[in-house]
């Protein structure tokens, strides 16, 4: 059997593919087929790190933050993220693959602090990091979060899965004549205004040469072929 392409990866899983056909919140048999597809990959050896979004719970009760002000409303959106990562972990739990989940805010009663050495010690130990919280800090997004975690643990590349299947010209759930790019530079993404990933996190992994993947975690078996250097989804690049 052929090799995976990388020995670690930073998967960001979208909060909003969590939602299934649900108008928002947890799916029960979508977060478990997306913990199949994880399990699959921890269990060729793959050292992964995942950060998670929050837009199926947020966006949930976005309409309540209105007028609240910005830094406000992004606090309640990390905490969002570890609802998500303490789901994610569990279900984990439930399939065998020992997660553990670390917070960049603090609540320790919760969830443990993100620790950068000892995120890599359970990393190098076969566990699976879940990164809580995003960033820490206001005004910022998970993909952010994403490149500066891949960052940290020197990821040899972030794997965006989301609920479109590579980066296109234009969002494809608006334009139908939207087309796909199977690999795109940095530059060129900033400069077309792509929304598929927010700007601050391309311009980090641009920083950083740290390559996206971009792909969609609905599409079965995608994120098995993406970690064995298949043709699938877009890649984008320095
Ligand atoms: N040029 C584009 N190419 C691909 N997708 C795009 C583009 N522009 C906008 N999008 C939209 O961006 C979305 C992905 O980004 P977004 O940050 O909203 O979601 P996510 O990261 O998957 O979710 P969450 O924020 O809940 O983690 C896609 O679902 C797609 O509709
Ligand atoms: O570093 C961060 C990460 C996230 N937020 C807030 O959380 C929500 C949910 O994150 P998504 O990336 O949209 O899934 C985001 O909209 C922010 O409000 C943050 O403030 N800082």
């Amino acid at each position: 059997m052929s090799k995976p392409a990388y020995k670690r990866v930073l998967l960001k899983l979208s909060g909003e593919a969590l939602m299934g056909d649900d108008p928002y919140g947890i799916n029960r048999a979508t977060i478990e087929r997306m913990v199949a597809d994880v399990a699959e990959v921890a269990k060729l050896g793959v050292e992964l790190a995942i950060v998670i979004g929050g837009g199926n719970i947020f966006r949930g009760v976005a309409p309540g933050a209105q007028g609240m002000d910005r830094a406000t409303a992004d606090y309640m959106g990390m905490l969002a993220t570890v609802m998500n990562a303490l789901a994610l972990a569990d279900a984990m739990r439930h399939v065998g693959i020992t997660a553990r989940v670390m917070s960049a805010i603090g609540i320790e009663q919760v969830v443990e602090p993100y620790v950068r050495p000892k995120a890599l010690q359970y990393l190098e130990e076969g566990k699976v990091v879940v990164f809580a919280a995003g960033t820490g800090n206001p005004f910022f997004t998970t993909d952010t979060a994403a490149a500066l975690r891949g960052s940290e643990i020197s990821a040899e590349i972030v794997l965006k899965a989301t609920k479109v299947d590579g980066v296109y010209t234009a969002d494809p759930k608006k334009d139908p004549h939207a087309t796909r790019f199977e690999t795109i530079t940095f530059d060129e993404a900033i400069a077309k205004h792509l929304q598929v990933m927010d700007a601050t996190a391309f311009a980090l992994c641009r920083d950083q040469k740290l390559p996206i993947k971009v792909f969609s975690i609905v599409k079965p078996g995608a994120l098995m072929r993406v970690v064995m250097g298949e043709d699938e989804g877009t890649l984008v690049h320095v």
